[in-house]
């Protein structure tokens, strides 16, 4: 077995996105009528089943329901010790963030969620109100968006798994990943960087407990606890940005979105592959919070790498045309009170995808590494 396993192509020389690339290509060899479309690089579209407008490749697969609304469907998987930490003081804030990012997935669509199919790997050894824990969390991220639980499934695992299957409805024509074009300005809503920061405290403050130290001990000399507090929220609690989504979808003008849960960097390499377009992003306009920018100076880090390639912001990355954007930016702040920041421009395929550093860190101009979070990287 390990002998087979050592022969074939490992998974880090394709990453997590060529490997998805190949799973639909082993698919269609074998269901050549039955694949799912979508614009994954390297993935050469096929002519979709009925129904199924969009399918791999996107936030959320489009399924046109005969007489209904565009059906959305997303799924993802938290699997401990690569999506969280086990920790019996956060078992109903990791139920409510399980929700909360398949939220984030239709909300990123254009669309509001609605059914919920909750599938856990339980450990033999855990008892009853552990997980009756998990899910008071996801009823209670539920509960504020209106999603009810429709089933799932239940096995043992060796280490805790959870599966959330989420289906929403569009609330007018889904927005997916490949409608930006040359001149859009690339928006984000709220602060990106926040979430990658609160990892780092967690993890740091993990280890030093491993150590034997407290975790204040290892964080207060550098951090205040209202700063800690917010970081490591935005973290272990993230918000989906469904009212936000909504007030895009009614202002309209908005051409490609997507969530950032891998990182800006990644999600702007998606926007433009979907798009065949280019990008500039100016690091200057990146929004980012005083408290990560305080972190990043007091640990020695880079904050833009932090906001590039962290992830798990949950923020809303998308593309309008210019004349369109005021209006947008101040319809989501009355509607909403979140803020949206420009960060880019569309440009051409053949300019690349640029960042452009501030002024006093140079101002040059370099190519934008997709070094958003990868599963084999
Ligand atoms: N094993 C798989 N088989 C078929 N399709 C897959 C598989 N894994 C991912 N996909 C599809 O690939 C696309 C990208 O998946 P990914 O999980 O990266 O979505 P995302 O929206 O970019 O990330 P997130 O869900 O964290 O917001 C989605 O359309 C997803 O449905
Ligand atoms: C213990 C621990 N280590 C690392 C991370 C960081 N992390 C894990 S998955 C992911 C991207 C989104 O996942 P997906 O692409 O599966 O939706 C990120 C940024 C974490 N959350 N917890
Ligand atoms: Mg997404």
């Amino acid at each position: 077995m390990d002998e087979k396993r050592q022969a074939g192509t490992s998974l880090a020389s394709v990453g997590e996105f060529g490997l998805i690339g190949r799973l639909a290509q082993a698919w269609q060899g074998a269901a050549p009528c039955g694949i799912a479309h979508g614009n994954l690089g390297g993935l050469s579209p096929v002519i979709p089943p009925e129904g199924l407008r969009l399918g791999i490749g996107d936030d959320a697969a489009v399924i046109d329901v005969p007489g209904g609304k565009p059906l959305l469907v997303t799924t993802d998987m938290l699997v401990e010790g690569v999506h969280f930490l086990w920790s019996p003081e956060r078992r109903r804030l990791l139920g409510r963030k399980a929700l909360a990012v398949n939220i984030s997935d239709i909300a990123a669509m254009g669309g509001v969620p609605a059914w919920a199919f909750l599938s856990i790997g339980v450990p033999a050894g855990a008892n009853v109100e552990e997980v009756e824990e998990l899910y008071a969390g996801m009823g209670e991220m539920a509960a504020r968006f209106g999603v009810a639980l429709a089933g799932g499934d239940t096995v043992r695992s060796d280490k805790w798994v959870i599966n959330v299957t989420l289906l929403g409805l569009a609330t007018k024509a889904p927005i997916g990943r490949s409608g930006g074009r040359p001149g859009d300005l690339i928006l984000v809503t709220g602060t990106v960087g926040d979430s990658a920061a609160g990892l780092h405290l967690l993890l740091s403050e993990e280890s030093m407990m491993a150590a034997g130290k407290g975790a204040s001990e290892s964080n207060e000399a550098h951090i205040s606890e209202a700063d800690r507090q917010a970081l490591l929220l935005r973290h272990l609690d993230p918000t989906p940005r469904v009212a936000e989504a909504m007030a895009l979808v009614v202002h309209g003008g908005v051409t490609a979105m997507m969530d950032v849960s891998d990182g800006v960097s990644s999600e702007v390499h998606h926007l433009c592959r979907n798009a065949g377009c280019g990008a500039r992003i100016d690091l200057a306009n990146l929004p980012i919070s005083p408290a990560a920018r305080r972190l990043a100076r007091r640990e020695g880090r880079e904050v833009f790498a932090w906001a590039l390639s962290g992830g798990e912001d949950y923020e809303l990355i998308f593309t309008a045309p210019e004349e369109r954007v005021p209006g947008l930016i101040d319809h989501v702040r009355r509607e909403t009170g979140t803020d949206v920041t420009v960060i880019g421009r569309l440009t051409d395929g053949a300019a690349g995808i640029m960042a452009v550093y501030p002024a006093e860190k140079g101002g040059e101009a370099v190519p934008l590494a997709a070094k958003g979070y990868n599963h084999f990287r």
